[in-house]
């Protein structure tokens, strides 16, 4: 007789309320909270950092995978089926059967990238996972406003069509480097994805703002909402209650509280 206990496994995302709409997910918990803030503060520096980094994003490519990605039943023998006909796990898997391309927007998307690619390969299919590499940029003015985001390069294995297209980058800030991305695939980058997911460490209004214009159909999950220079009336209001009024950015488009430049402390190349 088959026990269903597993045919419809339980999974919950852990959220903030927010009014951003039902695409953005922000999903920090107390554990990642906690090392987060060791990741954004002064004195982390390598190797701690990309340590940290890593660790966050196995956390929060699960938690992705878990939310979004399609299940399948199955009935697998274990080792026990040499002893017993009862030596079978039945139940709910990750669907092994999708498609899923992760796209590496270097330099600080790249570990993030890795992590991602290496997670799917365990999970799904290795034959169906693919990683893409973007070299990219924000462009700065003389006064070191950003001012876009310029692609270097671009690696693209093939096309997207029915595929989860992971974009995992820590930072998201002013949303530019996002937005070009995305821009790139959906105009020069054959198919339909089924999904486009960001994943990010921390994210600004402005930044969730810029997306949800631009790109209405990005999945976004980020463990921090970062609003620090936003008028005092915002604080202690749901975020996005007052999102004209919410300000994460500075006047360089860097984010606060934030935690610097991750891709120029990651690679130690302050350019
Ligand atoms: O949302 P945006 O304003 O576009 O900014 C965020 C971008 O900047 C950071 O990267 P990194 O330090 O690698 O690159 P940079 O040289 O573009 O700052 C970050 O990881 C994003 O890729």
């Amino acid at each position: 007789m088959r026990d269903t206990l597993y045919a419809n496994v339980p999974f919950q995302l852990s959220e903030m309320p927010h009014r951003y709409g039902p695409n953005v997910h922000l999903v920090g918990n107390p554990f990642l909270l906690s090392q987060l803030a060791k990741l954004c503060s002064k004195g982390t520096v390598q190797p701690e950092i990309n340590r940290l980094v890593a660790l966050l994003y196995s956390d929060l490519v699960k938690t992705v995978i878990n939310a979004e990605f399609p299940r399948k039943m199955v009935a697998m023998p274990t080792r026990m089926i040499d002893h017993t006909p009862q030596g079978m796990y039945q139940g709910e898997v990750i669907d092994p059967a999708v498609r899923a391309v992760t796209v590496n927007i270097a330099r600080a998307g790249t570990l993030p990238s890795q992590v991602a690619y290496d997670l799917l390969n365990t999970t799904v299919d290795p034959v169906l996972v693919r990683q893409d590499h973007i070299i990219m940029s924000r462009m700065i003015d003389a006064k070191e406003t950003v001012v876009g985001s310029n692609i270097g390069g671009a690696k693209i294995g093939g096309d997207i069509d029915d595929a989860f297209v992971l974009f995992p980058d820590p930072m998201g800030a002013t949303g530019g480097s996002l937005c070009t991305a995305v821009s790139m695939y959906k105009d020069k980058v054959h198919g339909t994805p089924r999904r486009i997911l960001s994943l990010n460490l921390i994210v600004t209004p402005e930044f969730l703002r810029r997306i949800s214009r631009e790109h209405p159909d990005v999945v976004v999950y980020a463990l921090r909402l970062d609003r620090g220079l936003s008028p005092p009336e915002v604080f202690g209001t749901v975020p996005g209650e007052l999102w004209e009024k919410e300000r994460g950015l500075d006047d360089r488009q860097y984010i606060v509280p934030g935690g610097g430049g991750f891709g120029e402390i990651m690679n130690n190349a302050y350019v």
